[in-house]
């Protein structure tokens, strides 16, 4: 009961966090378009973060643009056709955020390195891992931070069950099992305009599935052995749901994931979801559930031979100093995340980050599961 309490607490904390004043010179960030998910990503973790400003919006619909501003008070509102452009040379503005459909964060984010800006952009970085590379290589060459905004890395829960498997608990890694399922109410439903904007389930949530593979084995290269998908919930032809895949990793582990955008409701209106991963080792078992939004409730089950099992859960770190704060319960793997880009923003070392080496890989690992699927890849980004 008290942990059902204090899960609540942790939810009701992370949707109405508190507001603590802004440091003399906070970084100050503007965000291309009204999209939802930048309420989650951004404007409610910098609430509580003193050294971010969300200051300037831009979106196509004036009414809309102003309506977003007001409600989440951002000072400066860009609208109209070239409110994007407009937002990214704004001398004001330091950082980018970029929750745009997919084919445009390549164009966006290049947009925006070139403008001098640091940029944080949605997952997946961009349709193809040549412009993962092309993206880093500017951020580079300009001395700009650039991060693709895979949240799901930056939770402690998600440390603790590497630092797990690093000691040895469950010795060396056989297999890794991972799923990403989100309920159909929360799933957009494809429709045949969605190709061009570069969804699909590996797109949208399968990258995530991916990724927890890559993470908990620190393996670069990984390579899809197999996958297959179904399109019987859309009936858009080329658009990928239910998606199973096997992966290779180095020294013999193996892989497999499983991911969908549209799970139908227990019993018509439960919404069911699943966000787990399962590390087989030699000597037992790992398994993280609910990587999605962990400060919500998560457990990391550890299953050793005799089938003796032991439960740990981590919600903050528990090595905080004054550069890399241990967090607080009720931070989203949103907050952890803006944490770590700051702290590297500010030129010091984030203990989790999000690297050119990661995105592109998790690119490549999309790329190769649409062709294993025999499916038309998403068209590359437009922009030159
Ligand atoms: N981390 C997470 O949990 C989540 C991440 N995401 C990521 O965020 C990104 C955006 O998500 P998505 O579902 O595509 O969001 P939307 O379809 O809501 O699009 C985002 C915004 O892009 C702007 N836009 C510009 N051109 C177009 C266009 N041609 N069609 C539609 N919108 C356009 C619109 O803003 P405006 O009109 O104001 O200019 C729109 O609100 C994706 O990369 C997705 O992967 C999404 C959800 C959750
Ligand atoms: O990243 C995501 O997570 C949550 C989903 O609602 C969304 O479709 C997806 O892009």
């Amino acid at each position: 009961m008290s942990s059902f309490i204090a899960s609540i607490k942790r939810a009701a904390t992370s949707f109405n966090p508190p507001t603590l004043p802004n440091d003399n010179n906070p970084l100050k960030f503007g965000i291309i378009s009204t999209a939802d998910i930048s309420v989650q990503a951004l404007i409610l973790p910098a609430r509580s973060h003193p050294s971010v400003e969300v200051y300037a919006i831009a979106g196509r619909n004036p009414e809309n643009t102003e309506k977003f501003a007001k409600k989440h008070s951002i000072r400066k509102v860009y609208s109209g056709k070239d409110a994007y452009q407009a937002l990214v040379e704004d001398p004001e503005i330091d950082v980018v955020y970029i929750p745009l459909p997919n084919i445009m964060h390549y164009e966006w984010t290049m947009r925006s390195l070139n403008a001098g800006k640091h940029v944080l952009v949605e997952k997946p970085i961009a349709m193809r891992a040549e412009e993962a590379r092309r993206a880093h290589e500017l951020a580079e060459t300009k001395g700009l931070v650039l991060m693709e905004a895979m949240h799901v890395r930056f939770h402690p829960a998600v440390a603790r069950l590497r630092e797990i498997i690093e000691r040895g608990d469950i010795g060396s890694i056989k297999h890794i099992s991972s799923t990403t399922f989100l309920p159909s109410l929360a799933g957009a439903l494809y429709t045949d305009d969605k190709f061009a904007l570069g969804k699909g389930c590996m797109m949208d949530v399968g990258c995530y599935a991916i990724e927890m593979i890559r993470l908990v084995s620190s393996s670069v290269p990984i390579s899809v052995t197999s996958a297959e998908y179904d399109t019987d919930v859309h009936h858009v032809h080329n658009m990928d749901d239910n998606v199973r895949g096997t992966l290779q990793l180095p020294n013999g582990v193996t892989a497999d994931f499983a991911s969908k955008i549209s799970v139908p409701p227990r019993f018509g209106i439960i919404p069911k979801l699943d966000f787990g991963v399962e590390v087989v080792g030699e000597k037992g078992t790992a398994k993280l559930n609910q990587y999605m939004f962990p400060h919500l409730y998560h457990s990391i089950v550890v299953t050793d031979l005799s089938g003796k099992k032991t439960i740990h859960k981590a919600y903050t770190f528990s090595d905080g100093d004054g550069t890399r704060p241990a967090g607080e319960p009720w931070w989203s793997t949103f907050r952890y995340q803006l944490e770590a880009f700051v702290t590297r923003i500010k030129g010091n070392k984030p203990r989790i980050w999000m690297s050119k080496e990661d995105s592109v890989a998790v690119m490549q690992a999309i790329e190769q599961t649409y062709e294993k699927m025999g499916m038309e890849a998403r068209p590359k980004s437009p922009y030159v």
